[in-house]
């Protein structure tokens, strides 16, 4: 057991696969094994947890999520704990498992209490797990649900918060809010995007001693992802060596979001950074860093458009950051290079409302281009023709979707970021929080990715390191600082990290 987030790369499965597993394990061990390793597993992690706790509420629901609830009692129970166990009324038997559980615990000398206790020190949160459907406030469920976490104590989730929808971490407003979520067997996607950060708190997993024996041949439907460490420079290199980043953007009143791509760009380690204002009015005198060149548009199209006399993998175009409607005309040509390209706010709306535009980012991959794309969740429903919600209810869905209709890679922004590439499992970066949730940061987390691509990281390579440096910088920023686009663009990640 152990604390799943930002130090392992880990696979992440759906409830189909997880359901796969669960079947060959039961299947090759003694009966009862499973839920008993569980019920272990949970009850240790809620000692630790709350080591001088005396009293504990597992509420239990009528399906093997309880089962394993009703074996964490029996442990809490022999180490000497007030366990106050309830049972969720049903109508239909308990499963196999869970009615073994069920007399178990009896034989230990567990009764089920008519109500939730008035106090505890730590609910145990067994009610519903990977079978749970979306909990509608008029649900019965739902006042069980409340007393769980609303007497704001310590909350650990068996598997997942119930109501929480594993596969996408979508809910209703009727789910718990746990402060630990112990994970079984598998990983869950949900637990670390959409809504699943907000609900699952800490997360832990324990894979009950079977999961890598039992996964074989099932395929993973995310990776929690963590990067690469990234390699020191050598001694022998010059500014040439890591490569140059093209930052095209900033039109009348958006100049900062150039800006701000350009110095992140800088600051992660271009070898040179060189930004083209649509603002006809700019002056390269307002460059907020003497270290930033500027050019005038044209000229730096000239620039971005010819690549003779240079290796094109070792120069990257930073497009859209702030770049107003008149990205759009600019777009043809700049997907017609073989450079690398970032595209970003005011370009993927220009290339959501272009079929030609959009064939042209496909016949670039064709041709052995890359392409990142980044948009936010709006953006990405945009790109997809559908709702911000609809984006928001399947994350992974919706990466997957928009990298394979491009053919390129894309970085699906919010709680939980995704990156998908063709080819490649996504990958989920359980970092950031909502202290990013203001105007810039993604002018600035475009400009990281620039950097690592012209520096000739893979696309797939330079967008889960530099969401994993965007994010894990905002998740250690001090308290009593506050964080500004404009800070996190002048942030550099360490050479071994
Ligand atoms: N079988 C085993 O030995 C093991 C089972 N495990 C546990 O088993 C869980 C899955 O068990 P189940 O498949 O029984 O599923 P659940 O325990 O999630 O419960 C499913 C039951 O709840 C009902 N239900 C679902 N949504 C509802 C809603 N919104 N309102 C009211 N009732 C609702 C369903 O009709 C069904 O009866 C896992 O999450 C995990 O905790 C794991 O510990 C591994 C071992
Ligand atoms: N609540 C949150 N939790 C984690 N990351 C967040 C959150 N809100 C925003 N972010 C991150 O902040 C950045 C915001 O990007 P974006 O919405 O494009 O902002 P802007 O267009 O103003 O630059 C993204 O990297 C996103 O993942
Ligand atoms: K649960």
């Amino acid at each position: 057991m152990f604390p799943a987030g930002v130090h392992h790369s880990l696979p992440l499965y759906d409830v189909a696969a997880t359901r796969e597993i669960e079947r060959r394990a039961l299947d090759a061990l003694p009966p009862h094994t499973l839920m008993r390793r569980a019920g272990l597993a949970v009850a240790r992690l809620a000692l630790a947890i709350a080591p001088h706790a005396q009293t504990f509420w597992i509420a239990c629901g009528a399906g093997n999520n309880g089962g394993d609830g009703m074996e964490a009692a029996t442990h809490l129970r022999a180490w000497g704990k007030d366990v106050v166990l309830t049972l969720l009324p049903h109508t239909r038997p308990l499963p196999a498992d869970a009615q073994a559980a069920l007399e178990h615990a009896r034989s230990c000398g567990l009764a089920f209490a008519a109500a939730p206790p008035a106090d505890f020190d730590v609910a145990i949160d067994g009610l519903l797990g990977i079978g749970a459907r979306a909990i509608e406030p008029e649900s019965a469920l739902a006042p069980c649900i409340y007393a769980l976490y609303g007497g704001h104590r310590p909350v650990l989730a068996i598997d997942v918060p119930s109501g929480l929808d594993a596969n996408t971490g979508s809910c209703t407003a009727v789910c718990v809010r746990a402060t630990h979520t112990l994970s079984l067997l598998t990983l869950k996607p949900g637990l670390f995007t959409g809504q699943g950060r907000d609900h699952a708190g800490q997360v832990w997993f324990d894979d009950l001693g079977v999961q890598a024996a039992h996964a074989e041949g099932i395929s993973p439907c995310a990776q929690l992802a963590v990067p690469m460490p990234q390699s020191p420079r050598q001694h022998a290199s010059h500014k040439g060596s890591f490569g140059d980043v093209l930052v095209i953007g900033g039109a009348a009143g958006m100049t900062g979001a150039a800006w701000l791509a350009a110095t992140a760009a800088l600051y992660n380690g271009a070898g040179r950074v060189i930004v083209g204002l649509l603002d006809p009015h700019a002056t390269p005198a307002s460059a907020p860093l003497p270290d930033l060149m500027v050019r005038p548009i044209d000229a730096l199209m000239d620039m971005a458009t010819d690549t003779a006399g240079q290796s094109a993998t070792q120069r990257c175009i930073v497009c859209g950051c702030g770049g107003g409607e008149a990205i759009a005309a600019l777009l043809e040509r700049l997907l017609c290079t073989s450079t690398p390209l970032v595209l970003d706010a005011d370009a993927l709306r220009a290339l959501a409302v272009s079929s030609t535009l959009q064939d042209a980012v496909r016949h670039r991959t064709q041709c052995g281009a890359h392409t990142v794309l980044t948009p936010h969740p709006r953006e990405a429903a945009l790109l997809l023709a559908t709702t911000t919600a609809a984006v928001q209810s399947d994350r992974i869905a919706c990466a997957n979707a928009l990298a394979q209709r491009l053919r390129c890679t894309v970085v699906l922004k919010g709680s939980g970021t995704l990156v998908a590439h063709p080819g490649h499992t996504p990958a989920l970066l359980a970092v950031g929080n909502p202290r990013l949730a203001i105007a810039g940061t993604g002018d600035v987390l475009a400009g990281m990715i620039g950097a690592r691509l012209a520096g000739s990281l893979a696309p797939y390579d330079a967008a889960i390191q530099a969401v994993h440096h965007h994010g894990t910088t905002a998740d250690r920023w001090p308290a009593d600082r506050p964080l500004t686009a404009s800070a996190l663009a002048c942030t550099a990640p360490c050479a071994t990290s």
